[in-house]
């Protein structure tokens, strides 16, 4: 067998519904949907597995760029819709840390079913022969049933909640409120201006979790979110943190968050919106944290374009948890040496941004793997696709979780500065574990 990726790309129709490829995400599908990418029902998923990459340390992500490249660099493809997201595709995650013992990876399918402005296709990848279009029709027919019977999943049922443990990971709630308070006494001291820090829960359930239907339940719940799998790994982040389509590059900051659950009692009839206005755009602490974040994006942006636009106001992102104070910022990509930058090599660029690590960028990271104590592994790292043009989309790897068999793994984390309350940053974890402990149907 050759050992030259080969591909076929086939239109597969339309698709106007509102769950889209959510609707796929069934239990009863033979080989589970092992790679998914879902926002607003649209996006990518990928079957089975044709051929995987994985590396640790600092240079995870250069590494897995020039396996990338020298993969699709001689490969078959044909691909009539060469759109962004057709012909191959790798679904990627990447530990936060290059000290950390998970291994990053990039993952190539089998199958990859894609969904964009109602246009549905598909894709059959192979290390040998180029796949025909009726392999693929048969692939289809074998990974994703539901596609071609009509028969999709209906929406996700309100199902009685489980009685689940839901016990501290690496620190008890009161070891990691001191470390926040240590955290603020060393921003006091002046030797960094943030930090983020996160924290770990586990959780014991009593039957063995099912990963599509936890990814169903957050792709229909959190519609606003991109919904990621890679292997076990599971989530729906509200954060972008490079999308490449071309020469346009997009982000997505977040710092500032605020609970919707305890906010009805604190607004007092105020109109929730207009609540959540004053509370977050109106505070200087949360402005301020929320300009240091735009800052590092851009000037990490700046070698790789000469036109870079954030909003000037931040706007108020309202998720089902929580409201967060957000800014999109757009650039215009410039050649080097006749190349456009992949959306991997901008990644190697971006990773860690202020929102997940602190400023300054080095001993912000230091602090952080003091106090937390916690090999964050692929929470907060980068997450998402790319295809063989460099074109993809990596959000930040946040409201998420490991699933193994009957445990769940999952992580939260929040921006520290001088004026932060342990207490206050601790409930705000909870706010942040409750996509994921919704999705796994446990009460909390
Ligand atoms: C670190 C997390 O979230 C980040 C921290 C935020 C904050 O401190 O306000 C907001 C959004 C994210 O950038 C997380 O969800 O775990």
């Amino acid at each position: 067998m050759s050992s030259t990726l080969t591909s076929i790309t086939v239109p597969l129709g339309q698709d106007a519904s509102e769950d889209g490829l959510a609707a796929l995400l069934t239990r009863s599908d033979s080989p589970e949907v092992g790679l998914s990418w879902i926002r607003r029902g649209s996006g990518l998923l990928g079957f089975g597995e044709v051929a995987r990459f994985e590396a640790t340390g600092p240079d995870r992500f250069m590494l897995a760029e020039q396996w990338w490249r020298s993969l699709t660099l001689g490969s078959a493809v044909t691909d009539p819709l060469a759109l962004p997201g057709t012909g191959p595709v790798a679904f990627g995650s990447f530990a936060f840390s290059k000290t950390s013992a998970f291994a990053s990876r990039l993952v190539v399918p089998e199958l990859i079913i894609g969904l964009r402005d109602g246009l549905l296709w598909g894709t059959l990848l192979s290390l040998g022969e180029q796949p025909t279009e009726q392999e693929l029709h048969d692939a289809v027919q074998l990974f994703a049933p539901a596609l071609l019977s009509g028969a999709r999943a209906a929406a996700p049922e309100a199902t009685a909640a489980v009685v689940a443990d839901v016990k501290p990971g690496s620190l008890s709630e009161e070891a990691w409120m001191r470390a926040v308070a240590l955290g603020v006494e060393r921003i006091r001291s002046g030797e960094v201006e943030k930090i983020v820090l996160a924290r770990d829960v586990v959780a014991e359930l009593p039957a063995p979790v099912s990963a599509p239907e936890v990814l169903r339940r957050l792709a229909c719940r959190y519609r606003e979110c991109w919904t990621y799998r890679v292997d076990d790994f599971v989530g729906a982040t509200p954060e972008m943190l490079i999308q490449v389509m071309g020469r346009t590059a997009q982000a997505r900051v977040l710092a500032g968050t605020l609970d919707r659950r305890d906010a009805a009692e604190k607004r007092d009839g105020e109109d929730e919106l207009a609540f959540a206005e004053r509370v977050l755009a109106g505070s200087a602490k949360q402005r301020h944290e929320h300009q240091i974040a735009i800052d590092s994006l851009v000037t990490a942006l700046e070698p790789f374009s000469d036109a870079t636009d954030a909003h000037e106001e931040p706007f108020i992102l309202e998720l089902p948890n929580v409201w967060h104070l957000a800014s999109d910022v757009k650039a215009e990509l410039l050649d080097a040496e006749g190349h456009l930058p992949s959306s991997l090599a901008l990644v190697n660029a971006l990773h860690p941004t202020a929102a997940v690590c602190g400023t300054p960028t080095l001993p912000a990271g230091v602090i952080i793997r003091e106090l937390e104590a916690l090999d964050r592994g692929p929470y907060a790292g980068p997450v998402g696709w790319l295809d063989a043009a460099g074109n993809g989309e990596w959000g930040i790897a946040l409201r998420g979780g490991l699933l193994e068999e009957s445990r769940a793994r999952l992580f939260a984390g929040c921006g520290v500065v001088e004026g932060s309350v342990p207490e206050v940053e601790l409930a705000e974890t909870w706010a942040k574990f409750r996509p994921m402990l919704e999705a796994l149907n446990i009460t909390a």
